[in-house]
C-alpha cells in the first residue's frame, strides 16, 4: 500500500490522514446531533476495542472461571501477545512501539483476571472502567496529533516530491543552513541506491524547480562519504556589479603571499596562491575577461618586492598592457622576440636550479631573493657568500595559441616540468586550450586554472571533470559576464573550485591608465630587478633580444625614481575613487549587459530632468538610456530593463513599450523573436 496520499489541494499527507478523511466523509445526516456523530466517528475505534475486551473478558470468566490451566494459558497468551505487539511496532517508532505494547499487555492482563476472577471482581470493573477510558482516550489524542501533523507536514511532503521529481528520491536533507544569500543543504542519498553522480546530474532540475540559474546552485561531495553531500544555493547574483581594483593586496611584500585578484560571490576574496598554482592557464573566450584578469595579477606582481614578469605579446604587441610595459623586465611584442624569450626560459631554468641548489635551496622560497648573508644558505667553502637573491620569475604568455603553433607545445611541456623547482612560473593565456592548441601532456603540466566564459563544451579544457560536475559551468556565462571566473589551483580550498568569483575591474579607459601608472611609479624602488645568473643565461640565448629589451619594447632602461607609497596614498585614492564613480553609474539591472570598460566617461550620466518631463524631454531622456545601453556592449533591452527609470521618465511602461517600438522602427533597435525585446544596435554608441 502507498505510504502516501496526494489530497485535492495537491500536497501530499501520509495515508492514515486520508483514512482519517475517509471516515469523516462517509456517513449522511443533518442537524446537531448527526454533525457530532460526524465528527466524533474517527475517535471511536479505540473505545469499540475497550467495550470489546470488557465483553470478552465477560464472557470468558463464563467459560474459565477458577481454571488452573485457562489460568496458564492466558497469562502466557498475555505475556506473548505483548511480545508480538513490540516485536510488530519495530519499524514505527517508538513512541508508537511503547504505547502499543502497554495497551495490549493492559487489556491482555485485565482480560486474564477478569476471565479467571470475573469481570466485577474486585478492583476490575474499577480498573477497567478507568483504565479503559484512558487507554482509549490516549489513543485519541495521539489520533488528534498525528492529524494536525499531517495537515502541517505539507511542507517536508512537498521537499519529498520535489527531491522525487530531480530524480533524487529518497534523499534526506538534514539540517538547512541558511545565511545571507547562501543556502546549504547537506544530504544523505539512499544508501546503495544513488551516488554523487546522481546529485550532480540533478543541478539543472533543481535550479529548474527554483527558478534560479544553474550557475547558482553547486554540488559539494563529502570527500569521507559516496552519499553524502551538499548542496549550495546562492540566489542572487552578488557579483553583477563589478568591484573596482581596491589597490593592492600585500604591498612591498613576498610574491609568497596569495595574490588578490577578484571577489567570490560571498564577497570574500579570490586570491591566488601563485607558488602552489606554479602554472597556470587562463582561458576564456574573446571578450570573456581574460586581459582585465591578467591586469589584476600583473598589478599584484608589480606591488611585490622579489618577482620579475616576462611578458610575450606577439599577437597584440602589447596593447592592452602598454601603461604597465614600465614595470615589465621583458616585454616580447612580437613572434621572433616572443620566440626568443621561450628559448630564455628554457635556458634559464638549469642556471636557476643550479644556483639555487649551490646555495642550499631545494626550490625557491622568498629568502632567496635575498642577498645570501646566511652561511646556510652560502656558495662559498664558508661563512657567508654574500651573492644577490633571485627573484622568482613569472614567465607570462598572452595569447599564447599563435607562439604554441610556431613553436610546437612540447617546448613548452618541457619548460612546465622543469621550471617548478628553479622559482619559475609559466601564465598561458588563451581562448580554447583544446587538444588542437595544447597537448594534453602540457596541459596536465598546467595544474592551475582561472577559467573565464566559454563557448559550448570548452570548459573541459579547462577545469577538472568533478568541477564541472559540482556546478562549474562556465559557457552559461560565455562573453556576456564579463570578468567571471572559476579558480582551479593548488592552495585554494577545493569547495571554491566551482564557486564563481569576479575578478577586479580597473576601470574604463583613463582610470586603468592612473591605476596602473600608480603601481608602476609607487613600486618602482621596491620591484626586483633580474638578477645576474637569469640574466646571464638569457642573453646567452636571446643576445641583443634580451639585453637591448628595453629600448626594443619603448620602456626606459632604468627603473624611475622610487617614490614612497604614503605620498602617493592620495593620489591613489582619487584614482580610486574616480573609478568607482564610474562602476557607480552602472545600475545593477543593467550589468547583464557588460557594466564595464566601454562604459561612457564620467560625466556622460544621463541628464535626468526635474519633475515630469515633457514628451520630448522623455524621448530624448530614453534615447539616451538606449544609447547608454548599446555603448556598454551587445545584448537586447526590454521595457522590464528600463523600469528602474519609469518614475524619472514621468511615464508608465506602456509608452515606454510603444517607444521601443518606435525605435525599432526607426532602425534604432533590432527586432527579437521575443516581443517586446530588442537587440541593441551597437553603431549607436556615443549617440
Ligand atoms: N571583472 C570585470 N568587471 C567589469 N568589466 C570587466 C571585467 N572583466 C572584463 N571586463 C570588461 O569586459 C570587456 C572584455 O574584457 P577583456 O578585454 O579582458 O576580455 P578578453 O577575454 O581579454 O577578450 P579578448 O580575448 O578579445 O582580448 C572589457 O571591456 C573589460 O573592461
Amino acid at each position: 500500500m502507498a505510504s502516501k496520499w496526494t489530497a485535492q489541494d495537491g500536497r501530499t499527507y501520509p495515508v492514515d490522514v486520508r483514512q482519517h478523511e475517509d471516515r469523516l466523509n462517509s456517513g449522511t445526516g443533518t442537524g446537531l446531533g448527526a454533525w457530532l456523530a460526524h465528527r466524533a466517528k474517527p475517535y471511536t475505534p479505540p473505545w469499540i476495542v475497550t467495550g470489546a475486551v470488557g465483553v470478552a473478558g465477560a464472557g470468558a470468566s463464563q467459560m474459565w472461571a477458577d481454571s488452573a490451566p485457562a489460568g496458564v494459558g492466558l497469562t502466557l497468551a498475555s505475556v506473548a501477545l505483548t511480545a508480538a505487539a513490540w516485536w510488530a511496532g519495530k519499524a514505527t517508532g517508538p513512541q508508537r512501539r511503547l504505547h502499543s505494547a502497554i495497551t495490549v499487555a493492559a487489556g491482555s492482563s485485565w482480560f486474564t483476571s477478569a476471565a479467571l476472577a470475573g469481570p466485577l471482581t474486585g478492583p476490575l470493573p474499577d480498573l477497567y472502567l478507568m483504565g479503559g477510558a484512558t487507554v482509549a482516550l490516549s489513543w485519541n489524542i495521539r489520533q488528534l496529533m498525528r492529524t494536525a501533523d499531517g495537515e502541517t507536514s505539507g511542507e517536508s511532503s512537498s521537499d519529498k516530491s520535489l527531491l522525487e521529481k530531480v530524480g533524487l528520491a529518497r534523499t534526506r536533507l538534514k539540517d538547512v543552513k541558511v545565511e545571507p544569500n547562501r543556502v546549504t543543504v547537506p544530504y544523505e542519498l539512499p544508501a546503495g541506491e544513488l551516488t554523487h553522480e546522481d546529485a550532480a546530474k540533478a543541478i539543472p532540475r533543481i535550479a529548474s524547480a527554483l527558478d534560479v540559474p544553474t550557475t547558482a546552485i553547486r554540488h559539494q561531495e563529502d570527500p569521507e562519504s559516496a552519499r553524502k553531500g551538499a548542496f549550495v544555493i546562492v540566489p542572487e547574483d552578488q557579483l553583477k556589479t563589478p568591484t573596482v581594483w581596491p589597490g593592492p593586496f600585500a604591498p612591498g611584500q613576498s610574491v609568497a603571499v596569495p595574490l588578490r585578484v577578484g571577489v567570490y560571490d560571498d564577497g570574500s576574496d579570490l586570491v591566488l596562491p601563485l607558488l602552489d598554482a606554479i602554472h597556470i592557464l587562463i582561458m576564456g573566450m574573446t571578450g570573456s575577461g581574460k586581459t582585465e584578469g591578467a591586469l589584476d595579477v600583473l598589478l599584484e606582481l608589480f606591488s611585490r618586492k622579489d618577482v620579475v614578469v616576462w611578458l610575450a605579446d606577439a599577437a597584440k604587441a602589447g596593447q592592452d598592457f602598454q601603461p604597465l610595459l614600465p614595470a615589465v623586465d621583458w616585454a616580447a611584442l612580437d613572434t621572433p622576440s616572443a620566440g626568443a624569450m621561450v628559448a630564455a626560459v628554457q635556458a634559464v631554468i638549469p642556471a636557476r636550479t643550479a644556483w639555487l641548489r649551490d646555495h642550499g635551496y631545494r626550490s625557491w622560497e622568498p629568502a632567496a631573493a635575498e642577498r645570501q648573508s646566511d652561511p646556510a644558505h652560502s656558495c662559498a667553502a664558508s661563512g657567508a657568500c654574500g651573492c644577490p637573491g633571485m627573484p622568482y620569475l613569472v614567465a607570462w604568455m598572452e595569447e599564447a595559441a599563435k607562439l604554441l603553433r610556431d613553436l610546437g607545445d612540447d617546448t613548452f611541456t618541457g619548460i612546465a616540468q622543469e621550471a617548478r623547482s628553479a622559482g619559475v612560473s609559466l601564465v598561458i593565456s588563451m581562448q580554447r586550450a583544446s587538444g588542437y592548441q595544447l597537448s594534453t601532456d602540457t596541459r596536465a603540466s598546467l595544474p592551475a586554472a582561472m577559467c573565464f566564459g566559454v563557448r559550448g563544451d570548452d570548459a573541459t579544457f579547462a577545469l577538472p571533470d568533478e568541477v564541472l560536475s559540482a556546478g562549474a559551468n562556465p559557457a552559461a556565462w560565455a562573453n556576456k559576464r564579463k570578468g567571471y571566473v572559476y579558480l582551479v589551483s593548488a592552495g585554494v580550498d577545493e569547495d571554491l573550485y566551482a564557486n564563481p568569483a569576479r575578478t577586479f575591474w580597473t576601470g574604463p579607459a583613463g582610470q586603468y591608465e592612473r591605476m596602473a601608472g600608480w603601481v608602476v611609479d609607487t613600486f618602482a624602488g621596491i620591484r626586483a630587478e633580474i638578477d645576474p645568473v637569469t640574466g646571464a643565461a638569457a642573453a646567452r640565448v636571446a643576445g641583443d633580444r634580451f639585453t637591448n629589451r628595453r629600448t626594443l619594447a619603448g620602456t626606459p632602461a632604468a627603473a624611475p625614481e622610487p617614490k614612497s607609497a604614503s605620498s602617493e596614498s592620495a593620489s591613489f585614492a582619487e584614482v580610486q575613487e574616480s573609478a568607482r564613480h564610474v562602476a557607480a553609474l552602472v545600475d545593477p539591472e543593467d550589468a547583464d549587459a557588460d557594466a564595464s570598460a566601454d562604459l561612457p566617461p564620467v560625466g556622460v550620466n544621463v541628464g535626468i530632468p526635474q519633475g515630469k518631463p515633457s514628451t520630448e524631454e522623455a524621448r530624448e531622456l530614453l534615447d539616451e538610456l538606449v544609447s547608454m545601453l548599446a555603448s556598454v556592449g551587445p545584448g537586447t533591452v526590454a521595457v522590464r530593463d528600463v523600469k528602474p527609470y519609469l518614475e524619472k521618465l514621468g511615464r508608465d511602461r506602456s509608452w515606454v513599450s510603444k517607444e521601443l517600438k518606435r525605435l525599432a522602427t526607426e532602425g534604432r533597435l533590432a527586432p527579437t523573436a521575443e516581443e517586446g525585446t530588442y537587440r541593441l544596435v551597437p553603431t549607436l554608441a556615443g549617440v
